[in-house]
């Protein structure tokens, strides 16, 4: 009977998708439904093909979803690595914006990707397996929806990476910063992340453990937080149903400070909160040790989720803001820094009584250098939050190196560290297939990031202090032009560093591959037991 309806559905989607394609009023919102369509139709034979197959075993963890999460990771990641280098040498060589794109490949359209395709598309996608793993493994239950809400989870956010892609690419964007979608797919997002929060939620509520580990707290809040701020963030009037042009329902100053209590906490919850929930379960597993404070855990989370809401006027210093809520946010910001550095201490702890595993184990090195970022980024934020630094870093590439050194060192290494830890456990393998491989990926991810972070550093504070230089009757020095030219060989370095981070990602690609191809098999783990 079930099935009957999911058949009625899909058919409904795809004949209204497909009709939606023929009034288009633009070229990415054709596209995009012809998609849907398309995804559609596919789901519709899958669950043709597979109507009445046997049900499975209830007490065993629905893992199949995770291990297509660890492969979407990986890909996604190498692919939002690779447009970066592109995106990072364009700006050192314009030439590169490749005439025969007709606009496809210029830096305008790729930027935007190559966010997308980092934070959602790879951070996203390691978020959601890493979550599906830890509830189920922490409430020792199997996923809440059986196998069809985590499945559909799993491809709608596919389905919605692709959609978003192809339309950056043709130019569909409602040119809001990490909210480029247009409404139609905003809408899409809207119902795939409600059934992520149903299959999270449902599966806390039949846990069999009393207790509710601190992970699961920060994941949680990260996915609610996210779905109250990607809805107010879009709310929107379409100009047609069948184009992707919209009206944002607020206007002016409102729209702007919208727009960065979204972004802002953007990088509160989707980078920070649900990476430390990742933090909080990964690292003390291999460790293996317990979490160094319990109660530092439950303070820092409070602390910080009450805290990081507050602060995003720090994006609007200077501009038609009123000064006093400017003010608010640089406060907030400034005491952020102790919860931040709450779960750092946290996180570095953990391992006390178990250092010596940094000489051994590249894993738990990846995830160590990994806290460390997250330490360093959160000191350097709430520092450029001060309205007399900020006067200072913003609009240079200063911002652009605290960017990536949260995103290349904090979300990118502890994602690679649960990354190696998943695959041998996911697939029943006995370990992975080369730690030496790992130690080279190790090295070469970490010299790239410190090469962009110096760089931009370097870059970033040299094209503030020639914007302000005057001469002794206050004329201005440089024109801009100087200091597009004083830039060139930081960025050179930084796509350098890029490249050698791009390479690490490649060999973790091939070692994972091989871990899953070549290492012999072991007992499968996936019953379901009290509390792992
Ligand atoms: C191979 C590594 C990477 C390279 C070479 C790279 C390069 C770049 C470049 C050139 C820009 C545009 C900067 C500008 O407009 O001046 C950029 C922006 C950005 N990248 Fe990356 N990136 C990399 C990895 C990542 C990762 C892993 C993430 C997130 C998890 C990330 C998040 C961002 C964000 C959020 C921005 C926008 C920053 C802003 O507007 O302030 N990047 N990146
Ligand atoms: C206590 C923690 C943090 C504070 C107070 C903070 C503060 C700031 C400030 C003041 C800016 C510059 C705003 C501007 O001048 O335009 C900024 C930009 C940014 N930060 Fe942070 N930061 C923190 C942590 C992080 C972390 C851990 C990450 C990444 C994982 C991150 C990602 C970003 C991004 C993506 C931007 C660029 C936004 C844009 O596109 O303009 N921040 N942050
Ligand atoms: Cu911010």
């Amino acid at each position: 009977m079930w099935d009957y309806v999911k058949l009625v559905a899909l058919g409904v989607v795809a004949a209204i998708a497909a009709y939606a394609a023929s009034q288009a009023r633009d070229l990415p919102y054709m596209v995009n439904m012809v998609e849907v369509a398309l995804a559609a139709v596919i789901a519709l034979i899958w669950v043709l093909r597979t109507m009445g197959d046997p049900k499975p075993s209830k007490d065993e963890y629905f893992d199949g979803v995770i291990r297509a999460g660890v492969i979407a990771t990986t890909f996604w990641g190498i692919v939002g690595f690779l447009v970066a280098v592109v995106i990072a040498f364009q700006l050192a060589f314009p030439a590169l914006n490749l005439e025969f794109g007709n606009g496809m490949l210029n830096f305008g359209r790729l930027r935007p990707l190559h966010t997308s395709a980092v934070i959602f598309a790879f951070g996203g996608n390691a978020l959601i397996a890493s979550a599906f793993y830890v509830v189920q493994r922490t409430s020792a239950a199997r996923l809440f929806g059986g196998t069809a809400l985590g499945w559909f989870v799993f491809w709608g956010w596919q389905l919605i990476i692709v959609t978003a892609a192809t339309s950056y690419l043709l130019g569909g964007s409602q040119g809001k910063e990490y909210a480029e979608l247009n409404w139609h797919l905003d809408i899409l997002v809207a119902v795939v992340w409600v059934a992520y929060l149903i299959a999270f939620l449902g599966t806390i509520f039949k846990r069999k453990e009393p207790h509710i580990y601190v992970a699961n707290w920060f994941y949680l809040s990260f996915i609610v937080t996210i779905a109250m701020l990607h809805i107010v963030n879009n709310l929107a009037v379409p100009v047609s149903i069948f184009g992707t042009k919209s009206v944002q329902l607020m206007a002016g100053v409102q729209d702007a400070m919208t727009q960065w209590w979204y972004g802002h906490n953007a990088v509160g919850f989707f980078l920070t909160a649900g990476f430390l929930g990742m933090m909080y379960y990964f690292v003390p597993k291999q460790a293996e040790r317990p979490v160094y404070s319990y109660k530092l855990s439950i303070v820092h989370f409070w602390a910080l989720i009450f805290l990081y809401i507050w602060a995003g006027p720090h994006h609007l210093h200077y501009t038609a803001l009123p000064d006093w809520a400017s003010t608010l946010g640089m406060v907030m910001s400034v005491i952020l820094w102790m919860p931040s550095w709450g779960g750092m201490i946290n996180g570095l702890m953990t391992l006390s009584g178990a250092w010596d595993k940094l000489r051994t184990d590249p894993v738990i090195r990846m995830m160590v250098v990994s806290i460390g970022f997250y330490g360093m980024s959160t000191f350097e934020g709430p520092m450029m939050s001060i309205k007399a630094v900020n006067s200072l870093s913003h609009y240079t590439d200063w911002t652009i190196g605290h960017v990536h050194s949260g995103a290349l060192g904090w979300n990118g290494m502890i994602t690679f560290g649960m990354l190696y830890f998943l695959t041998p456990r996911l697939w029943g393998r006995s370990g992975l297939y080369s730690l030496k491989l790992v130690s080279w990926h190790f090295w070469l991810a970490t010299i790239g990031i410190v090469l962009y972070a110096s760089a931009m550093w370097v870059t970033g504070i040299m094209e503030g202090l020639m914007w302000r230089e005057v001469d002794a009757q206050g004329f201005l020095v440089n024109a801009f032009a100087d200091t597009v030219a004083a830039k060139f060989p930081m960025y050179v370095v930084r796509g350098v560093g890029g490249v050698l981070y791009l390479l690490g990602g490649l060999i973790m690609a091939y070692n994972l591959w091989a871990t899953v191809a070549k290492q012999p098999k072991t007992a499968n783990l996936a019953v379901a037991v009290p509390a792992e």
